[in-house]
């Protein structure tokens, strides 16, 4: 991987319900990803940390608050093309505080972990997030090809030509 190119880093939380063995997602309703599900999470704010950044944009977004120690970082994603590496840092959850709710960027739903909705989700998640699924953590690097100017790794418009998936203890 080149480390001239711009990182941009931006997050990720899945939310659990472990008595019911399902995992809350939002369909994005506006702008990039825009009819996807996925997890929350967005770009950072200057002068938030990463754990910060997850924590607001999972209020934002679903109206869940998740503590920070609730917070457990178990996937690392650098999706990275010619210009530069996206950098998602994932975190899952198990307790929050607040209902679901839908707002202006995502719809909730929680689905069966058995049945999550690959189709019409970033073509990379259902890689790395079986591993998730299954306990692991992992960090996730991948090779796009796209004709965009700038990132961002769209599946509308890139390619995803190659990819290591590496089981940690720690991220
Ligand atoms: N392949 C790919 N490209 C881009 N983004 C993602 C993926 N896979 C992913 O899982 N994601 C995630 C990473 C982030 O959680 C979101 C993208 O964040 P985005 O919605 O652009 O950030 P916001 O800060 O919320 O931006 P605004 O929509 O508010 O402008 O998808």
């Amino acid at each position: 991987m080149s480390n001239s190119k711009r990182h941009l880093p931006v997050t990720l939380v899945l939310l659990f319900d472990r008595d019911k063995d399902q995992i809350l997602l939002g369909l994005k309703k506006r702008g990039f990803g825009k009819n996807k599900w996925n997890g929350f999470g967005g770009k950072l704010v200057p002068g938030e940390t990463v754990l910060q950044a997850a924590m607001r944009e999972m209020e934002e977004e679903s109206g869940v608050l998740v503590e920070e120690s609730d917070m457990i970082k178990c996937a690392l994603l650098k999706l990275e093309n010619q210009n530069e590496v996206l950098e998602i840092h994932v975190f899952k959850a198990y307790n929050w505080r607040g209902n679901p709710i839908e707002t202006e960027e995502m719809a909730p739903k929680w689905f069966s972990t058995k049945s999550i909705p690959y189709e019409d989700m970033w073509q990379e998640i259902r890689i790395w997030l079986p591993q998730v699924l299954a306990g692991k953590a992992i960090i996730f690097h991948a090779l796009f090809e796209t004709n965009t100017p700038e990132l961002m790794v769209d599946d509308n418009w890139a390619v995803m030509t190659d990819y290591e998936l590496e089981v940690v203890d720690f991220i």
